[in-house]
């Protein structure tokens, strides 16, 4: 229940709705039991003393109670249903508000699937339970409490007999919940199985294919569709058992009344319209006590879905705004970004940076180089506040970027990422994305920068082409002109490019470079790069290697010294250099 209690300030708005809910079931399960007694009136009133001028009056006394029974059903559906669907709407929106504010820490171990079945099937079984399974769940008690009183009002003696059944009843339900809970737990673990592997061949189609594996996904899907079934038939086959025999013990129960209770009828002890009476209320126990399982196990499933959309919506936000944070006027930013002896370590891992210290003055470019994991994508992440750092600080403009508010932060920052996203929408869209007011000129005018009009110009559809899921259709190329458009295109005081060229030929890189000239004057840029072509440029480099930098210079001061940075130079222009020796040499 401390679930419940939690969510209540989801749904105390709507309390009322729970309440009248509730109401209208109990009252719905209190009309039911006047039906037993007009047929009780009906036997003994009418049919056996042969008063057949009452028949019209009882018949009409039925339809009314169906017909209340059938409103306050309603009714109950109704409100449930509002209740349960206001719920689920503000558990959603909440759910996806945080997904947006949660910080990138979260992201580094979170599932996609685990949180898509957070934000459906658990959300769904929350509005059922909150609907539905709550009242339904006290309307057992109800209908146990209300059947059993009346049933004693009419003959204890002949009740205590009836009831007898009803622990082992209820013991079987709960035994079969034991059994049956698991094994639609593992036949959800079986569902997802075959999901992923669908959802990971789809989106892996391409390597399956180059690895000629087809036959081999086969077989794993096939596999895992054997214990989705296998979990299938056990599920059915303890369905089919407990059917028969909650049948079986509910008829001991019934044969037990007639026996008795046919025997009190002929000794005079009890009315026929009695006997008839305790026949359909005996109804009223068997049915609630046969679903108790059910409505149990809806119970701890809906609870446990409780737990993880809690789970979600209580999670810490690592990187928040301070209280009375600084917001950042564009106009008034320079792009002085300085870091100060900074350290940083995900997690309890070793650190990924060490002792970081340089300062870009406004508009110039420092560039990156270094090994795979030496840490050169953690200073962009700190840099735009993914993370905050350990030790040491990082300034823009002179102030502690903790101190600014994070939104107005990285409005100021424009990041391409080597591995680029695209939304499933058309080129301009994916241009102008989170940008109010662009004009069309302005999305051609970052292209053409991004040297990514010509080709999108060269589509059938143009600026209006639609890419498909993360930008399939196009080329790795393609795709980072067109996430390099978009970074231009939000005109930031810092860019940062993390390997953003890394799938476009060098050519095309040069004339890319040739363009951030033109737009990053007067802004910071923090370049990451495998070739020195794409750094030489740059104001300053800082070499990297095990989190640390080792180097730090122009590209002429370095490669003056003997080091890495020398070394990766003479490879990369290894050709080059032999040609100038040779023609020294002639
Ligand atoms: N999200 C993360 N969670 C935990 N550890 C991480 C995370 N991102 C990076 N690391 C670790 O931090 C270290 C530095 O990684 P980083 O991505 O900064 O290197 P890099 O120089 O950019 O590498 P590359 O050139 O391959 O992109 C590596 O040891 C890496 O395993």
């Amino acid at each position: 229940m401390d679930v419940l209690r939690q969510l209540r300030g989801f749904y105390r708005e709507k309390l009322h709705y729970l309440i009248l809910s509730i109401i209208c079931l109990a009252a719905a399960t209190a009309v039911g039991l006047i039906t037993p007694n007009l047929l009780r009136r009906l036997i003994d009133d009418v049919i056996v003393p042969r008063k057949f001028t009452e028949v019209p009056m009882l018949a009409i006394a039925v339809v009314v109670v169906v017909f209340v029974k059938a409103c306050l059903q309603f009714a109950h559906g109704f409100f449930g249903g509002r209740l349960g669907n206001f719920l689920a709407y503000r558990l959603r929106n909440a759910c996806y508000e945080k997904l947006q504010f949660l910080s990138f820490r979260y992201y580094d171990t979170a599932k996609t699937g685990d949180l898509m079945s957070r934000l459906t099937g658990d959300l769904e079984a929350i509005r059922m339970f909150i609907g539905f399974g709550f009242a339904q769940l006290l309307n057992v008690f109800f209908m146990v409490l209300f059947g059993s009183a009346m049933m004693f009002s009419i003959n204890w003696q002949l009740t205590l007999v009836t009831l007898i059944t009803m622990p082992f009843l209820a013991g079987i339900a709960l035994k079969f919940e034991s059994k049956i809970h698991p094994a639609f737990q593992e036949m959800r673990l079986a569902l997802s199985a075959l999901t992923t592997a669908v959802q990971e061949n789809v989106t892996g189609v391409r390597t399956v294919k180059s690895f000629a594996r087809e036959s081999y996904e086969v077989e794993k899907f096939s596999h895992r569709n054997e214990r989705y079934k296998n979990n299938q038939i056990f599920a059915a086959e303890l369905w089919s058992k407990f059917f028969p025999l909650m049948e079986l013990m509910a008829s001991v129960s019934v044969a037990i009344l007639l026996g008795v209770g046919g025997t009190l009828v002929i000794n005079g002890r009890m009315s026929l319209g009695e006997l008839v009476a305790f026949f359909s209320l005996i109804w009223y126990i068997i049915g609630p006590v046969w679903g108790l399982g059910f409505q149990i196990n809806n119970y701890t499933q809906s609870k446990a879905s409780g737990e993880r959309v809690l789970e979600v919506l209580n999670q810490r936000i690592d990187v928040k705004d301070k209280e009375n944070a600084r917001e950042l006027v564009s106009s008034e930013v320079k792009g002085d970004v300085e870091f100060n002896h900074v350290t940083f370590a995900y997690g309890n891992k070793m650190p990924a940076v060490t002792d970081i210290h340089f300062r870009a003055k406004p508009g110039t470019v420092i560039g990156f180089l270094g090994g795979t994991g030496s840490g050169k994508s953690t200073i962009t992440q700190l840099m735009m506040r993914a993370y905050d750092v350990n030790e040491g600080s990082i300034t823009l403009d002179g102030v502690d970027i903790r101190e600014y508010n994070v939104r107005s932060l990285r409005s100021q920052i424009s990041t391409v990422f080597q591995e680029t996203f695209l939304f499933s929408s058309s080129i301009r869209n994916n241009i102008s994305y989170g940008l109010k007011n662009v004009t069309m000129d302005e999305i051609i005018r970052a292209a053409q920068l991004a040297k990514a009009h010509d080709f999108i110009m060269e589509m059938a559809e143009g600026y209006d082409t639609v890419v498909g899921e993360r930008g399939m259709g196009l080329s790795g190329g393609q795709k980072q002109r067109i996430a390099i458009a978009r970074a231009l295109l939000k005109n930031p005081r810092i860019l940062i490019l993390d390997d953003a060229t890394s799938a476009v030929d060098m050519e095309t890189e040069h004339e890319i470079q040739a363009g951030f000239q033109e737009v990053m004057r007067g802004r910071t840029t923090l370049i990451i790069a495998h070739r020195i072509s794409s750094l030489r440029h740059a104001d300053q480099i800082i070499v990297m290697n095990e989190g640390r930098a080792v180097q730090q210079g122009t590209h002429e001061e370095l490669i003056e010294v003997p080091g890495p940075y020398r070394d990766v130079y003479r490879i990369q222009y290894a050709d080059y250099l032999s040609r100038a020796t040779g023609r020294e040499g002639a």
